[in-house]
């Protein structure tokens, strides 16, 4: 008998998946490994930043009153008492009519409260001779102006970048506490796979999901075992996936979903007693994809069309990964653009078409990638975002306002919002 699926929208695919991750607890690493990862713990500012008024130009530290009446006509003379570099600290505050040559970086001595700039000066004898007057506070880099001690500045659950690891190196953290990250396993099934550097043959193709799949979670940092390629046999296909759910934290397989006779993934969750949480999404491509938990693992049933594949990633993997690290902003980032071509035909499922889009003097537009069939790779490897085209029963014309998501992106956002 035809089995027949019943599709469930994609928000409610990935408010499914979703609810079945679970975090794989916290660790601590060196500040040099943090880059990818999650924060387990708020960066909460340790001191002020900065720490002591500063100046912000190479020139001279004045007192602001000095400087009053100073004009054209008029110009006020410093004496110059020393100078102090980045690093150092004067040896003694100034007194009326001094200044001190001082650099970018350098602590402010003592009773100044202004500094001049090397080019707002005209050497003078002793020192120098300004024509204007200095306001307090004027070119002047305050104590606690950028952060002040106590003040929580980056929230735990936020993806570290390099902004990040500038401002945990600020604050002295050599090493830092962030989520555990899981280890995935790749398994690529299919009797009509070859590796990527055979020969074609009749009626084989190359495994082109594997190395696909690998770099879409080497591009989110995610370490993984891969479990190369598999006929499709059902026991020997069982004992691989077992075996893969067993060393890893989660199992991403491609092919063998749908409903031919060698698509084995649903037997197979069904003798490992994995829950399926759905098998049908109404979306194209990826409309087979199907995401099944056993115990506390998520598996990943991808489809094994290249375009499906890479979207059910994009869509569903990508963001339970995050989440499993312990992110708050687990979705890809959107954005509206104007729709570059005619797709007048109605889709009972929504599309997510590998498009490129562009910044052009009209605004942004996006442009399908090309072929752009559920079995295409060229569109996947042009594409730079997914635009979507909702369920209904109207086509979409040139012109129109669409959404896209972006492919790629470093941060995500916190809700899923289509
Ligand atoms: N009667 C029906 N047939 C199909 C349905 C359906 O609903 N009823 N769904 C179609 C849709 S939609 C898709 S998508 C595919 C999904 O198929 P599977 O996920 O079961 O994947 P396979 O059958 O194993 O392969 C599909 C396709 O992809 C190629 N492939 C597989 N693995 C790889 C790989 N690692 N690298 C590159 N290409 C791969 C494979 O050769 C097939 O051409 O099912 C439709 N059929
Ligand atoms: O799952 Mo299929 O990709 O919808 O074409
Ligand atoms: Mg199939």
């Amino acid at each position: 008998m035809v089995e027949m699926r019943k599709p469930i929208q994609v928000a409610e695919a990935v408010r499914l998946v979703m609810e079945h991750c679970h975090p794989l607890g916290v660790e601590t690493i060196p500040l040099e490994q943090a880059y990818g990862r999650v924060l387990a713990e708020p960066i909460i500012a340790k001191h002020d930043v900065p720490s002591f008024d500063r100046s912000p130009y190479d020139g001279f530290a004045v007192r602001s009153e000095d400087t009053i009446g100073a004009s054209g006509a008029n110009r006020i003379s410093f004496k110059v008492i020393g100078e102090i570099g980045a690093g150092h600290v004067a040896d003694r505050g100034i007194g009326q009519g001094e200044a001190y040559r001082i650099m970018t970086g350098a602590q402010i001595p003592e009773n100044a409260d202004a500094v001049v700039m090397l080019e707002q000066t005209v050497e003078g004898e002793n020192g120098f001779t300004i024509r204007k007057p200095f306001s307090p506070g004027e070119n002047f880099s305050f104590k606690g102006e950028d952060a002040q001690k106590g003040e929580v500045l980056i929230e735990a659950g936020t993806l570290v970048h390099p902004g990040t690891i500038a401002l945990l190196a600020t604050f002295g953290y050599a090493e830092v506490e962030v989520a555990r990250r899981p280890i995935a396993g790749i398994l690529s099934t299919g009797t009509e796979l070859l590796d990527v550097a055979d020969e074609l043959v009749p009626g084989k193709i190359r495994n082109s999901n594997g190395p696909m799949i690998v770099a879409q979670l080497t591009r989110m940092g995610i370490p993984c075992k891969s479990y190369g390629m598999q006929a499709d046999q059902l026991d020997a296909c069982t004992a691989i996936v077992e075996k893969a759910i067993a060393e890893t934290d989660f199992l991403i397989t491609t092919g063998g979903v749908s409903v031919g006779d060698y698509d084995y993934l649903p037997a197979i969750y069904e003798r490992l007693g994995a829950k399926v949480l759905f098998n049908k999404v109404a979306m194209r491509p990826g409309s087979v994809t199907t995401v099944a938990v056993l115990g506390e693992k998520l598996l990943f049933g991808l489809s094994g069309n290249p375009s499906a594949c890479f979207t059910g990633f994009e869509l569903f993997t990508r963001p339970a990964v995050l989440n499993i690290m312990g992110g708050t902003a687990p979705y890809m980032p959107h954005m509206k653009a104007v729709l570059g071509e005619d797709f007048t035909k109605p889709n009972p499922f929504t599309r997510f078409i590998r498009a490129v889009w562009e910044m052009t003097p009209e605004g942004i537009i996006a442009r399908p990638a090309g072929f752009n069939k559920s079995n295409a790779v060229s569109s996947i490897a042009r594409g730079n975002c997914l635009l979507v085209l909702p369920s209904g029963t109207r086509g979409y014309t040139k012109g129109m306002e669409v959404d896209i998501l972006l492919i790629g992106a470093e941060q995500g956002v916190k809700e899923w919002v289509l």
